[in-house]
């Protein structure tokens, strides 16, 4: 498989030039998985890091609500949230209701998060 048999199959060639093999029509289909997987592999990294990332500023907001008794969770913000979500989703062409799911998915986690923090600081 080279690169132009990619693009017939549908696969974005420029996503592909900085992999070896794809221009070689001796390639085995076991190196370009290979060398698929191993993008896939550091994408994933990269998520984990920035969901760590993300949940470290969370923890912070789950303080600070603590701390002024504000609500754990804001149905204002997630809906602007969602809504500028689903917008660059749809500029990626990523599925938008796959990004809107994915958001929720986190954000009931943050608010589990924030009832816990609020739970251990009970204000009198
Ligand atoms: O922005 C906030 O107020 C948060 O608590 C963060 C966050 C989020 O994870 O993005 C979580 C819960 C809220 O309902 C809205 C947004």
């Amino acid at each position: 498989m080279n690169s132009a048999t990619l693009y017939i199959s549908g696969y974005v060639p420029l996503m592909t030039a900085h992999l070896p093999f794809f221009d070689d029509d001796n390639t085995s289909s076991d190196q370009i998985l290979l060398a698929l997987r191993q993008s896939v592999d550091n994408i994933d990294a990269a998520l984990i890091h920035m969901l760590a990332e993300r949940f470290r500023h969370t923890q912070a907001i789950g303080k600070l609500k603590a701390k002024f008794s504000l609500p754990p969770a804001d149905p204002k913000r997630e809906t602007q949230q969602i809504a500028r979500l689903r917008r660059l989703a749809q500029e990626a062409h990523l599925d938008p209701d796959f990004a809107e799911k994915f958001l929720n998915f986190i954000i009931r986690e943050v608010i589990c998060h924030h009832e816990a923090i609020a739970a251990k600081n009970p204000k009198k």
